[in-house]
């Protein structure tokens, strides 16, 4: 088992909020890892403090065994880590076209074979190809979102809440497409959604007021209900 990213005792400061006090957690290559925790916890600042667009003030960040903390964004984003903000980032006057072309640029001769293998993978965005992102459903859009962000050949993807505002049928969907990335790319997911955490993760880590309290295999965390009743209020 590699460890691919890792993260000892981030502390991150926003503002004067000390948000982040020791989060530590590992993504092993070829898995699934998801953060959970209450609303507030931390979770989305634990991601942007890996892509360094809230740099921590403590701890360590090491992606294969390098430590990236102190690189700014771009140079964090061209190692190989992909980021599916939970606003999606999408922009609503450019095409589903135009929203590859510019997540492609500069990427080589190989483009065209990866925009296929990934149109195969998303293929409701194919019927979408010269429409404006900004027609597409909330579902459509996180798959268009989730889609830009594996279409580089990122080593590992960072995805916060994408089950988010969508409708059980589409969480469904999201989740199909996620699983069948599932082995290729190594994913560290952020999820409200406890089944679709579930379903999806071989791993776990529970952040709580800005620290990891708890970690495990998913499956364990399926077996023990006060664990789920104590640290997201869920049984
Ligand atoms: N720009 C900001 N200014 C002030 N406080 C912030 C800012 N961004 C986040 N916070 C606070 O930091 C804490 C952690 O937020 P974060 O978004 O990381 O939590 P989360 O676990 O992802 O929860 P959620 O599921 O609600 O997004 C929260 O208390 C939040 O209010």
């Amino acid at each position: 088992m590699e460890v691919l990213l890792k993260t000892e005792n981030l502390e991150t400061f926003i503002g004067q909020y000390h948000i982040l006090q020791g989060v530590t957690f590992e993504a092993i290559r070829g898995e699934v890892t998801v953060l959970l925790g209450r609303n507030g916890a931390g979770k989305t600042t634990t991601l942007r403090t890996i892509l360094g667009l809230s740099p921590p003030s403590r701890g360590k960040v090491f992606f294969k065994q390098k430590e990236i903390q102190e690189l700014p964004t771009y140079k964090t984003a061209n190692l190989g880590i992909g980021y599916v903000p939970e606003d999606q980032g999408i922009f609503p006057y450019l095409t589903v076209e135009e929203h590859f072309k510019i997540a492609t640029k500069g990427k080589g001769d190989k483009v065209n074979e990866r925009i296929e293998t990934t149109l195969a993978l998303f293929p409701d965005l194919k019927q979408f190809w010269r429409k404006q992102a900004g027609v597409l459903s909330g579902g459509q859009k996180q798959m268009l979102a989730i889609a830009r962000a594996y279409i580089n050949y990122n080593e590992l993807l960072m995805i916060d809440e994408p089950s988010k505002g969508l409708a059980p049928i589409v969480v469904e969907k999201v989740m199909e497409t996620l699983e069948r990335m599932k082995g290729e790319t190594t994913i560290i997911l952020v999820e409200q959604n406890y089944l679709m955490a579930e379903y999806l993760g071989d791993r776990f880590y529970i952040i709580d007021d800005g620290k990891t309290v708890l970690s495990g295999e998913m499956k364990e965390l399926k077996e023990h209900e006060e664990w789920r009743k104590k640290y997201l209020g869920i049984s």
